[in-house]
């Protein structure tokens, strides 16, 4: 099926625009939107732009980051495109249906709108679900066998944008995010070392299998398979490497709301130093989980990633 790409959305900002995309995900099976900033391009020059993967975290869509974190100001100064993904499943769509009429052994294509992806409790809470809490991981429960955002951006999203965008190059990458977005930079970066050049985080999970947002998740997700946890896990996948070279970023709000028991960065911290991984990790007395927090250290991050994208 045709990615169906479409753009609806256009606002200029530090001279370059965002840019908001609607398209049909072969991989969650359903319509999907991301958003796009493309920072200004100079006439005279062909240049291509590296990307900078942006996930957000529960309760979000691709427009938190996009409205709230002003990273546009930086990324647009050091030409870095950003890329916004949604954090779940969940556009409502429309599917071409077979039916047969068993009587007159008729058959007659449908089109039926389906709100969501029609599974049961998939809007129950905040922390689980449709509602922007797809985790960032492949669900191997059959109930949830929509939920693959692992799949949808690490593969899916790089090729639709290499394959429509001729400004970006997705070959020079990094990633980064908030919260359960946090969680997915670091377990995303970790297990593709290959394809993405640097790693940053704004108050991630550190360390879902220990703590109650991960449980819910990943018993839902995942099932009983502890191990099947652990893969999805930043605290654990450091523990394997001995060999890293580029330094992790992570920044913390002290008075984060869900500081220390949903995050544990010093579970990570601990483990990071287990292997001699560099970890920048730094603590901010003050602020608290919100985009203001974000938007304050923003740059910092932009920074960081711009030098390993040698910008
Ligand atoms: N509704 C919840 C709080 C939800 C929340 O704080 N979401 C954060 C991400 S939390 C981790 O993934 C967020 O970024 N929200 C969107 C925003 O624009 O601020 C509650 O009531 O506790």
């Amino acid at each position: 099926m045709e990615s169906g790409l479409s753009e609806i959305g256009s606002t200029k900002m530090f001279d370059g625009f965002n840019k908001r995309y609607k398209h049909y995900s072969e991989t969650l099976g359903c319509s999907m939107t991301f958003s796009i900033y493309f920072p200004p391009s100079s006439t005279s020059s062909s240049r291509k732009f590296p990307v900078l993967y942006w996930l957000s975290g529960l309760t979000c869509t691709d427009e938190n980051f996009i409205i709230k974190s002003g990273a546009q100001r930086a990324a647009s100064t050091r030409g870095i495109a950003l890329v916004a993904p949604d954090t779940s499943p969940s556009e409502p769509h429309y599917i071409m249906s077979l039916l047969v009429y068993p009587v007159c052994i008729v058959t007659i294509w449908v089109l039926i709108f389906v709100g969501g992806l029609n599974v049961e409790g998939e809007a129950d809470s905040y922390d689980f679900g449709v509602v922007g809490a797809g985790f960032y991981l492949n669900a191997t429960q059959e109930k949830w066998k929509n939920w693959r955002m692992y799949d949808y951006v690490v593969k899916e999203l790089p090729k639709l944008l290499s394959e429509n965008f001729s400004q970006l190059d997705t070959t020079r990458a990094s990633i980064s995010g908030h919260s359960m977005g946090g969680h997915g930079a670091l377990t995303i970066y970790l297990k593709n070392l290959d394809k993405y050049k640097s790693v940053s985080a704004f108050a991630p999970i550190a360390n879902p299998i220990n703590c109650q947002w991960g449980h819910k998740a990943f018993t839902n997700y995942l099932g009983d398979n502890k191990a099947a946890w652990e893969e999805y896990d930043a605290t654990c996948l450091i523990s394997k490497f001995n060999n890293l070279s580029a330094t992790i970023l992570i920044d913390q709000g002290e008075n984060d709301q869900f500081f220390p028991d949903q995050l544990l960065p010093n579970k990570f911290e601990e483990a990071c130093k287990k292997v001699n991984a560099p970890l920048l990790l730094r603590m901010h007395p003050g602020y608290d989980h919100s985009y203001y927090f974000i938007a304050t250290f923003i740059e910092d991050h932009i920074t960081h990633h711009s030098q390993a994208l040698k910008l």
